[in-house]
């Protein structure tokens, strides 16, 4: 059978067919220990090497199934502390075992508790410490590394993340405006792994969109792609939602709902996933404007967008968000006919500089504070 398999992988030429091809991890169970203590020498009062620990490194260009790969059974052990010797009265200690993991993993033990959030350049995380070597504090026996397993979970991050349910446009839109290169077909589920696409400015100012698998009822169950790619939305500053003007109907056994009732049923599929999302800013699109007969929806749509609580009572029960988002824009398009693309791209800057000049005003009035604290009565006057 393995021959067999082996001889077709051979004989395809070109790139392995779509099946073959690795696809996009962002989970991974490790089981990790740290390096044994090497023993002492109690006759000469020689200390054992304490063991290596294993530890891991947020780089960029990493990706999980690159660690997958490496690390074969996984199992990763660092090397045990050298034990005490005449020579060599206090034992080397241990080789560390160094895991490079993409930047945004979370690690976390099988108590879910979080061990290290690496989410910039060079953050690192102990996962295994290793053994103390041989004292008199442990009779000159050397102690065991810490093991455990643990759960790395990337979240991507990204300054955007486009929700909205599937063949809403949103590929198109991330083709449009970025340099990324989604495939785009005009069934549900298109997209099945998150992409992540950097915007350009002639100013050289850059904003990366991550375009996540479409979302559908139930996605905070599970259902869909459900979790597995709701999560990568928790790390983006803003939040852009994209609806088809003329609604969306999953298949012939799902009823047709119409875009306003979609942006709720949006509204509640976050807010049952994690209700803090839904302090995010949020930017909404309403896709293909360019279609016959959009215009007219739009006109009776428009005030609805802007006072959704009033238009509860038009959503069904089960629907219905407890708490409302608020757009901070609200932006007719048409992703496929670049009309107003340029605009979605100047609004989304704008939205996140202002974003980034209120959080910096907030830290500086907080250390401001902080210093006139420190510096007490007898510093000098901070004004
Ligand atoms: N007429 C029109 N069609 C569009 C527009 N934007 C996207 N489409 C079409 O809508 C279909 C779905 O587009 P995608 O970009 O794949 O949608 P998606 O939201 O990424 O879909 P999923 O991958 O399922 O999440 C494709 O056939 C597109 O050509 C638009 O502005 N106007």
């Amino acid at each position: 059978m393995v021959q067999i398999f082996k001889f077709l992988l051979k004989s395809t030429k070109g790139p392995p067919r779509a099946h073959f091809r690795p696809s996009f991890l962002d989970t991974l169970r490790l089981t990790v220990r740290g390096g044994h203590g090497g023993n002492g020498l109690p006759k000469y009062g020689g200390v054992g090497g304490q063991g290596g620990c294993v530890y891991f490194v947020a780089k960029e260009g990493v990706t999980l199934r690159k660690l997958a790969q490496s690390v074969k059974d996984k199992r990763v052990v660092a090397s045990g502390g050298e034990d005490s010797s005449k020579v060599c009265i206090f034992g080397r200690r241990g080789v560390d075992q160094r895991l490079e993991v993409p930047i945004g993993v979370q690690v976390y033990d099988e108590q879910h508790k979080l061990l290290g959030d690496l989410n910039e350049p060079d953050a690192t995380c102990i996962a295994a410490g290793g053994g103390v070597g041989g004292c008199v504090g442990n009779n000159f026996i050397g102690r065991p590394g810490d093991s455990r397993t643990v759960n790395l979970d990337l979240k991507l991050i990204a300054d955007v993340g486009l929700v909205g349910f599937p063949n809403a446009g949103k590929s198109t839109l991330l083709k449009a405006i970025s340099n990324a290169k989604p495939k785009i077909a005009a069934y549900p589920f298109t997209t099945i792994r998150p992409q992540i696409g950097t915007i350009e400015y002639s100013d050289l100012r850059c904003i990366s969109v991550a375009d996540l698998p479409g979302l559908i009822e139930g996605a905070h169950a599970n259902f869909g792609m459900g979790h597995k790619f709701l999560k990568h939305i928790e790390r983006t500053r803003l939040l852009l939602f994209m609806v088809d003007i003329f609604g969306f109907q999953l298949s012939q056994q799902h009823p047709h709902r119409d875009c306003l009732t979609n942006i709720y049923a949006l509204n509640k599929e976050l807010e049952l996933y994690d209700a803090s999302l839904l302090e995010k800013p949020c930017v909404l699109l309403v896709n293909k404007m360019d279609q016959e007969g959009a215009q007219d929806i739009w006109t009776n749509l428009k005030p609805c967008l802007n006072h959704l609580e009033s238009q509860l009572a038009q959503c069904p029960e089960e629907l219905r968000p407890t708490q409302v988002i608020k757009f901070e824009r609200i932006l007719p398009i048409s992703a496929k006919n670049l009309g107003r693309v340029a605009k979605v791209k100047s609004q989304l800057r704008e939205t996140l500089d202002k974003l980034a000049e209120q959080h910096f005003v907030a830290d500086g009035e907080h250390l401001r504070e902080e210093l006139q604290q420190r510096v007490g009565v007898r510093g000098p006057k901070i004004t």
